[in-house]
């Protein structure tokens, strides 16, 4: 009996964040398995609005007062539906109480299925999920289960022929709404048009069974999280191949590292070869990005730097006098994931007091704020069933208030400038799963008013530029936050100050229309030498630079320090005054002179 108690436990906590699955998984005080729990949870959501009908029907809940009305729910769903019956002794007293009226029960899920039009209880479950689909809005589109063709591996062609042969080719996403459990209906496939090697199935496939999945062959992944690295490779090919060596400053578990190191694979060998140095500052991330790295079969063109923050990393170093493109994916508040395996909507009987008013079915909201990434429950594969999957962004409460969004954003804007910086990099994407307006263009508008754009002459890839699926992408950068309610301490949105161009160079994903995706962000920038050398209007000056100008040297160290952990850090002085003049900022770090045509100081970091 504890199963059922622990559901309702479950069912009813206040939200922590995280996936239903996941909170189940590190639920304390449970008696029973998490993956009982989640199995029974799962299952009486699918059969949920006919259950409650034939618990009203056969007046149950007014027969019965120890249930409550979630309770009879998943007793009766194991009752009439589960093969092994109710999971507690025969003699335990909420048993008997569903038990002594199991004639009646019976007789009205028969009713029930007859009403629909349905010849058994397979068909009634067929209906049942249409009926879900419709009713929640969602009949015409699906989340469906993304599949990448790693080239380092197979082919597309190849796995067309193999893992895919028996499955029927859709021509919509639409086309993969299936109204059964019955796998033989769920081989149906769609070819990505936006993202090159990458098909879409229905959800609940059995794909990670194949030894396709099991060889490294295809990766699970979603589509959105396939933008950031297409969006700065390209079509590459044998003739057209990237040129210099690449970087994934924030990697873990690897998704967009080993998609990286698949596209290449696709230009075949080229010489001298792209290496990818991928890195995340998490140790113990780190390991699941070294073993999905190894899946891929992708060790020879990655080397992986474990536990390293990618602030901390020198520019400069000669290992990176070749990186030409930069992959920047940080931590985020994991605004736009969305958990497919959410807490399932029940519809519950009406209360004995309540029935014949209005609808009681019980209704939760949907947890936008932070859940688990899609793109870690592949990794380790099991993990899937046997444990909580871990959480891509660092949000361990799932709650997103304005002062942690403008920190995520302070973080993401300081990261994406240190990718700016690398010596010989020319193009850089940056990425996040947020659907908040601080974390996507704003970081953009603020990136591309740093003294490193502006220095060196970055822009944004202007949509015409960009590969060629992603510019079919309809969804493009907002200059008004969606979200400002639900943050913001005003009731004014947020917005940005970008051109037409500039939005329309970002690319966004929605949850809920008919792309199948969760929120996403991504933006790509690319060095135009014709640009470069712009400096900041005169008086326009950073914190730094007043006090530069009122001459305190200790507080130009102590500035120094708070603004930057790069062990790198050069100040450019733009004076008429000679000899330069050389400040000791830190022990390592060297005070570089430009000399400009202006009698204003500016002071900036590149
Ligand atoms: C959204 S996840 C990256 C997902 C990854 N790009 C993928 O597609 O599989 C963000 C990662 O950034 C890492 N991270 C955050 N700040 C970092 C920093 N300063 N240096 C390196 N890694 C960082 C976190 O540990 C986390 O694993």
């Amino acid at each position: 009996m504890s199963l059922y108690f622990d559901a309702v436990t479950v069912l009813t906590a206040p939200s922590s964040g995280g996936s239903f699955k996941s909170r189940i998984y590190s639920a304390k005080n449970l008696r029973a398995t998490p993956s009982q729990i989640y199995a029974l949870v799962v299952e009486a959501a699918k059969w949920d609005r006919v259950l409650a009908e034939v618990i009203e029907r056969a007046g149950l809940l007014n027969l019965e007062r120890k249930l409550t009305p979630l309770l009879a729910l998943l007793l009766v769903h194991d009752h009439l539906i589960s093969k092994n019956g109710i999971a507690a002794p025969a003699a335990h007293p909420l048993r008997q109480a569903v038990e002594r009226h199991k004639v009646r029960l019976k007789a009205e899920l028969a009713k029930a299925r007859v009403r629909r039009g349905c010849a058994s209880l397979a068909d009634l479950k067929a209906t049942l999920l249409r009926e879900k689909r419709e009713a929640n809005g969602i009949s015409g589109f699906v989340y469906p289960r993304w599949v990448r063709i790693n080239n380092i591996r197979s082919s597309f062609e190849e796995q067309m022929q193999t893992t895919f042969s028996a499955y029927k080719t859709v021509d919509s996403l639409a086309g993969l709404a299936v109204d059964s459990d019955d796998r033989a209906a769920q081989r149906l496939l769609f070819v990505d048009p936006n993202i090159p090697d990458l098909i879409a199935i229905p959800y609940g496939a059995d794909i990670t069974s194949t030894p396709a999945y099991k060889k490294g062959e295809i990766i699970l992944q979603d589509k959105a999280s396939c933008f950031p690295a297409y969006l700065l490779l390209g079509n590459v090919s044998p003739q057209n191949p990237w040129q210099g060596d690449l970087v994934d400053g924030c990697a873990a578990p690897g998704n967009k590292t080993t998609h990286m190191a698949s596209i290449l694979a696709k230009q075949k060998e080229t010489k001298p070869r792209n290496q990818i140095f991928s890195m995340d500052a998490s140790k113990p991330r780190s390991k699941i990005l070294q073993k999905m790295v190894s899946l891929a079969s992708s060790d020879s063109t990655v080397t992986i730097l474990p536990g390293q923050d990618f602030l901390a990393l020198d520019p400069t170093e000669e290992r990176f006098a070749n990186v030409t493109g930069l992959l920047l994916d940080p931590s985020c508040s994991g605004s736009g994931i969305v958990g497919r395996d959410d807490i399932p909507q029940l519809t519950l009987p009406k209360a004995p007091e309540t029935q014949g008013k209005s609808s009681q079915g019980k209704k939760r909201k949907r947890q936008g704020d932070s859940h688990d990434d899609p793109r870690n429950q592949q990794v380790p594969a099991a993990s899937n069933t046997s444990s909580a999957p871990t959480d891509e962004n660092d949000i361990p409460s799932g709650i997103v208030d304005s002062d942690r969004l403008t920190k995520l954003s302070n973080l993401q804007a300081r990261i994406v400038e240190h990718a700016l910086s690398f010596p010989s990099a020319t193009h850089v994407t940056y990425s996040t799963c947020s659907i908040h307006l601080i974390e996507n263009e704003a970081v953009v508008e603020r990136l591309l008013a740093s003294d490193v754009a502006r220095e060196r002459g970055w822009r944004l890839l202007r949509r015409d530029e960009q590969p060629d699926g992603l510019r079919k992408w309809k969804h493009r950068g907002v200059s008004e936050d969606r979200t400002s309610t639900a943050i913001s301490k005003t009731d004014t949105p947020m917005s940005v100050n970008l051109s037409q161009d500039d939005l329309e160079a970002c690319l966004r994903c929605w949850s809920g229309d008919a792309e199948g995706l969760g929120g996403f962000f991504v933006a790509g920038f690319v060095r135009d030498q014709s640009l470069a050398g712009r400096l900041k209007r005169s008086g326009q000056t950073t914190g730094l630079s007043k006090t530069m100008k009122n001459g305190a040297g200790s507080q130009i160290r102590r500035k120094c320090t708070m603004l930057t952990t790069c062990r790198e850090f050069y100040i450019h002085l733009h004076l008429n005054a000679s000899p330069p003049i050389m400040i000791p900022v830190r022990r390592r770090h060297v005070l570089r002179e430009t000399r400009v045509p202006s009698s204003q100081a500016n002071f900036g970091r590149i």
